[in-house]
């Protein structure tokens, strides 16, 4: 299972504890490996992100903590999110994990912790540099900045147009999808045995190290996201859609121009035809949940029975994106402060602008923004998503772009 990159940890005590004891260099014991904890790198809505120093080595690395207090469905949440990161592994534009652990909390069984650890990126995240140009009045080189995008983009054609992956034996049958559930349901039953004994257990994978590969791959690929595989041929096509692409979640790799798409968690099968009402308003209470409103796309505030809920919602965040990088904020957050009105009715409006444009158009913007990079931005935002370029075709804009933007330096 080397090709996935994950490994079961152990975590032999539980994270929280172990601040508390050592409250001036935390560790964390993770199988044969320990990490000192060096700081909170951020917070997410979920989540606690750590930077974390391998001992033995002193690499660096983040560690995602997810806590799970609601049992077995919190649990399948994040671990759903463990299985996007391996599905896209590698992609250069894509974050993979390099390990992840579940852990019982000791002091109530029921509960557990996900960890994830994922290489860390000291420059930060798009949304960085975005605050960095407001505060610094500094904005960000067309062609570079357009560079980048393309990456984002290219990082998105994998998610849209994933082939399903599968050696000679073919792609997962279902009667193998059926006894990956059942080795999950017995991971689970031991997992329930050891939390009732109150302590860490060695993972199964370590305990059975005769076929650690073979329960490593099963485990990974019992979720939501492989399971929407099923039936599907090797090389076959299962679109994904990422689902809150914003600039927080677009990490700049150390060269400084690499874009990394991370924040897996909300990734979901694509299309999804909204057959009833309850699901319907399942579709929205998700999106309300993972998705982050200044980046959602309308058909996500007001989903409707009939309607197909597809790729295209990445589209449009990613015009947020693009616009929010030229600006300084997402197009509705920025015509809501401006107009006073809600940032839903600016969205499903479609009711947004160019600082320069409109009645009440700033003269004296900083920075011209280019007509075409501008087009590209007004193709994203259509408010019908039938209408916005799917990510081959944004791809080949982009691209044209960057060939007629001059180069940096003869630039005005
Ligand atoms: N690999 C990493 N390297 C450096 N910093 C990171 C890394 N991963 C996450 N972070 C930091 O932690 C923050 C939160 O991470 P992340 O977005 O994964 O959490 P989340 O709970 O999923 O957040 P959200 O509420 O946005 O969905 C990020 O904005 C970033 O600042």
């Amino acid at each position: 299972m080397g090709s996935l990159g994950l490994y079961f940890l152990d975590v032999v005590y539980s994270f929280t504890n172990c601040m508390v004891c050592f409250p001036g260099s935390p560790q964390l014991k993770i199988n044969s490996r320990s990490f000192k904890i060096q700081r909170l790198l951020g917070e997410g809505g979920f989540s606690y992100v750590y930077l974390v120093q391998d001992n033995a080595n002193q690499q660096l690395y983040a560690l995602k903590k997810i806590r799970c207090p609601f049992g077995q469905e919190s649990v399948a949440l994040a671990l759903k999110e463990v299985e996007a990161y391996s599905l896209f592994s590698p992609h250069p534009n894509i974050i993979h994990s390099v390990d992840y652990s579940v852990a019982s909390d000791k002091s109530d069984p029921s509960a557990k912790t996900v960890y994830i650890l994922l290489p860390y990126y000291r420059r930060g995240n798009l949304q960085d540099m975005i605050n960095a140009n407001l505060v610094n009045h500094t904005k960000f080189p067309e062609k570079r900045l357009m560079q980048l995008f393309l990456g984002v983009c290219h990082a998105l054609k994998a998610m849209h147009e994933y082939k399903v992956k599968g050696g000679p034996g073919g792609a997962r049958s279902e009667g193998k999808a059926k006894k990956v559930r059942r080795d999950a349901a017995r991971a689970d039953a031991e997992a329930a045995e050891a939390a009732e004994s109150m302590e860490m257990r060695p993972s199964r994978r370590n305990r059975d190290n005769d076929d650690d590969d073979d329960i490593e791959a099963e485990g990974l690929l019992d979720g939501e996201v492989s399971m929407a595989q099923e039936g599907i041929a090797p090389g076959g096509e299962r679109a994904y859609a990422h689902r809150d692409i914003k600039p927080g979640n677009i990490m700049i790799a150390d060269d400084g121009t690499t874009p990394i798409l991370m924040d897996l968690g909300s990734l979901a099968p694509s299309p999804t035809p909204i057959t009833s009402r309850s699901l319907a308003l399942q579709v929205q209470d998700t999106a309300a949940e993972h998705s982050t409103m200044p980046y959602r796309a309308p058909e996500l505030f007001d989903v409707k029975t009939g309607s197909v809920i597809d790729t295209k919602v990445d589209i449009w965040s990613l015009g947020c994106t693009l616009y929010a990088c030229l600006v300084g904020k997402s197009p509705f957050e920025a015509r809501s402060d401006e107009t006073g009105g809600s940032l839903s009715m600016c969205v499903l409006g479609g009711d947004w602008r160019f600082p320069d444009e409109g009645r009440d158009a700033k003269k004296n913007v900083d920075g011209v923004i280019s007509d075409k990079v501008k087009e590209i931005v007004r193709k994203c935002l259509r408010v019908e998503p039938g209408e916005r370029p799917d990510v081959n075709e944004l791809i080949r804009l982009v691209e044209g772009v960057i060939e007629e933007l001059p180069e940096e330096g003869s630039e005005e």
